[in-house]
């Protein structure tokens, strides 16, 4: 069976392991810096990024995490773990967060607003489709979500959520976001 670590410290990390569980995959819980030399793939799941990042860094994960992704081994984050994977993060509360980095993005951390601002979207996805068959959309579940502000060329976008202009202009980079 294909193993595949998941990040445990907070958050998603029970719900990521279940799903991979129904695609036949072993989900390996991760809390510790040589546990990663046991696995060769890795989810960081969605939570809460700033008590992720103090946990991660309570249990000096950083910089065994940044060297995983620096081998080339696949990462795969989901909101929290999207931010933690991004080179730059705005939005972030007071002081920063440290980010483990390795995806050429800028994150906004809380763009889509507070926990009562989320929502559910049907995204379309032509380049899985194409790929890998199956739906034309995919359902996008946004709990506090990030966005993804700008992306380098060798990122390939799979799917966008159109957002009005008010929106970008209302997520200004210099204003610290308090909402946790
Ligand atoms: N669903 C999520 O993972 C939300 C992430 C949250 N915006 C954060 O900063 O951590």
């Amino acid at each position: 069976m294909a193993v595949v670590g998941v990040l445990a410290l907070q958050g998603s990390f029970n719900e990521h392991i279940a799903a991979l569980r129904r695609l036949g995959v072993q989900g390996v819980e991760i809390r510790k810096p040589e546990q990663l030399n046991t696995i060769s793939s890795l989810i960081i799941p969605g939570g809460e990024s700033t008590t992720m990042a103090k946990l991660a860094e309570y249990h000096n994960l950083f910089p065994a995490l940044r060297e995983f992704v620096q081998m080339g081994k696949p990462v795969w984050g989901t909101c929290a773990g999207l931010i933690f994977l991004a080179n730059k993060a705005i939005g972030q509360k007071t002081g920063g967060q440290y980010l483990v980095g390795g995806l050429d993005c800028t994150v906004h951390r809380n763009f889509f607003g507070s926990q009562i601002q989320s929502f559910e979207a049907e995204l379309s996805v032509p380049e899985l489709v194409s790929k890998e068959g199956g739906p034309e959309t995919f359902c996008g579940i946004f709990i506090r979500a990030p966005a993804i502000l700008e992306a380098g060329p060798e990122v390939q976008v799979l799917a966008d959520y159109p957002v009005p202009s008010s929106r970008l202009l209302s997520s200004d980079s210099s204003i610290e976001d308090q909402t946790a």
